[in-house]
């Protein structure tokens, strides 16, 4: 007998798992995949919620045939118009003509700028104060503006009490097997929705913040929470994602130090060896050290996302900061990262420009710079490299203070 991953009587996952493609984003780093979720609710009617990625439309069709055979779609509800869930859509109108679509007004600006126009007819605008019954089920929409692009929408369908959270909740890591949180380790999930915060989300705190606080305001208590990546959410799983998501969209972060260092030649990399031994001699345990021409970016982000200190060292480049730690600062200055401690050092040969620089950039930033920054000539000096120790070690009591 064929099997179908059935989530109530009347929804399907029919979701697709992508471990091929290496960047999500073509940036961000997928060692364990992603998968694209999507999910298919048959009753009176048939009603498909997001799509998937172009590329791997050809399953997710032969599913929804494989559980509709010959029925059309009646309707397809557009919670995000990224093309990772939406590419598909152009496919979809094409096989099911009939087809209305579901969404808000900026869904429908967006849809347009992709897409052949929508006849009027077949669109249905909808908006928090429009639900939609359709087909056996009653719809319910909850605006979630920036939780990753402006239209995002959640949908609430109270029959099943399952809420559709597009992008919010999601996690890199494909589905391996089981669909739904508590049939599975949760393990990796957990750990790649930092990454997938700090990289994806990471900029939109405060909206994620506002739809938190407009879902609990609701007083719902949905037996699913289905996201567009990663698994499907019960009570078993779902407080800690909510928790990560939480914290993250605060910018609250642990008593920790990431280290990110540029080096061409080994003497800068002395110096953040040097201010990780002033760390660790001052008692912080939480330290990762990243060189930041050969680490992740998304690896970078996420340990930026969970500890309260970044310091950063680099040498001068041809009257420049050493051009990789000028690309990983500006995709932390993209994201708005809030509320952090920072220290910085630097080297040159013949005139120190790293030193300079690094200011202007961290200025932006808005970080509490707990010491002066130590710049090096060369190699660092016996006194030099007791500087850097006193500058990990200067972070690591401001650390303590604060999380005492
Ligand atoms: C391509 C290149 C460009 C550099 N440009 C400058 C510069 O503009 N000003 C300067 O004082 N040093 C410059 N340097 C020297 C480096 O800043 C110096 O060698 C530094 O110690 C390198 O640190 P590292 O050993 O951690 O790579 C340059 C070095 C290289 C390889």
């Amino acid at each position: 007998m064929e099997y179908r991953n059935q989530i109530t009587d009347s929804i399907y996952y029919i979701g697709v798992n992508d471990r091929t493609k290496r960047l999500f984003e073509s940036s961000w780093s997928l060692p364990h995949g992603v998968s694209y979720n999507s999910y298919l609710l048959v009753g009176e009617q048939v009603v498909l919620i997001d799509g998937v990625e172009i590329g791997t439309a050809e399953k997710h069709l032969s599913e929804i045939k494989a559980i509709i055979g010959d029925r059309p779609i009646d309707y397809l509800i557009v919670n995000h118009m990224e093309p990772d869930h939406s590419g598909s859509i152009g496919l979809l109108r094409t096989l099911y003509p009939e087809m209305k679509v579901v969404g808000n007004t900026k869904t429908f600006g967006m849809l347009d700028s992709y897409f052949a126009p929508i006849p009027q007819e077949q669109r249905v605008v909808v908006s928090e104060k429009e639900p939609l019954e359709v087909g056996g089920f009653s719809f319910q929409f909850i605006m979630a503006p920036m939780v990753h692009w402006p239209e995002v929408m959640f949908t609430y369908e109270s029959s099943n009490n399952v809420l559709f959270t597009a992008d919010a909740f999601g996690t890199f890591g494909a589905l391996n097997g089981a669909i739904i949180d508590r049939d599975m380790n949760l393990d990796l999930y957990y750990e790649e929705m930092y990454r997938y915060y700090a990289c994806i989300v990471g900029k939109f705190g405060s909206f994620v913040q506002k739809a938190l606080e407009k879902y609990s305001s609701l007083g719902l208590s949905p037996q699913y929470i289905c996201p567009t990546h990663g698994p499907v959410w019960t009570e078993h799983g779902f407080p800690q994602a909510l928790a990560i998501y939480d914290q993250l969209s605060k910018y609250d972060t642990s008593c920790g130090a990431v280290i990110l260092y540029g080096s061409m030649y080994g003497h800068t990399e002395q110096m953040a060896e040097a201010v990780a031994q002033g760390l660790a001699q001052s008692g912080i345990k939480e330290i990762v050290v990243h060189n930041v021409s050969t680490a992740d970016p998304s690896h970078m982000l996420r340990d930026i996302f969970k500890y309260r200190a970044l310091i950063v060292g680099a040498p001068t480049y041809s009257n420049d900061l050493f051009p990789p730690m000028r690309e990983i600062l500006n995709k932390v200055a993209l994201r708005e990262v809030k509320h952090h401690l920072i220290g910085y050092f630097g080297g040159c040969t013949w005139a120190g420009k790293a030193v300079k620089i690094m200011p202007e950039i961290l200025e932006k930033l808005a970080f509490e710079q707990v010491t002066d920054p130590v710049e090096i000539k060369g190699a660092a000096t016996p006194e030099q490299l007791a500087q850097g120790r006193d500058l990990g070690a200067a972070i690591a009591q401001r650390l303590l203070e604060l999380y005492r």
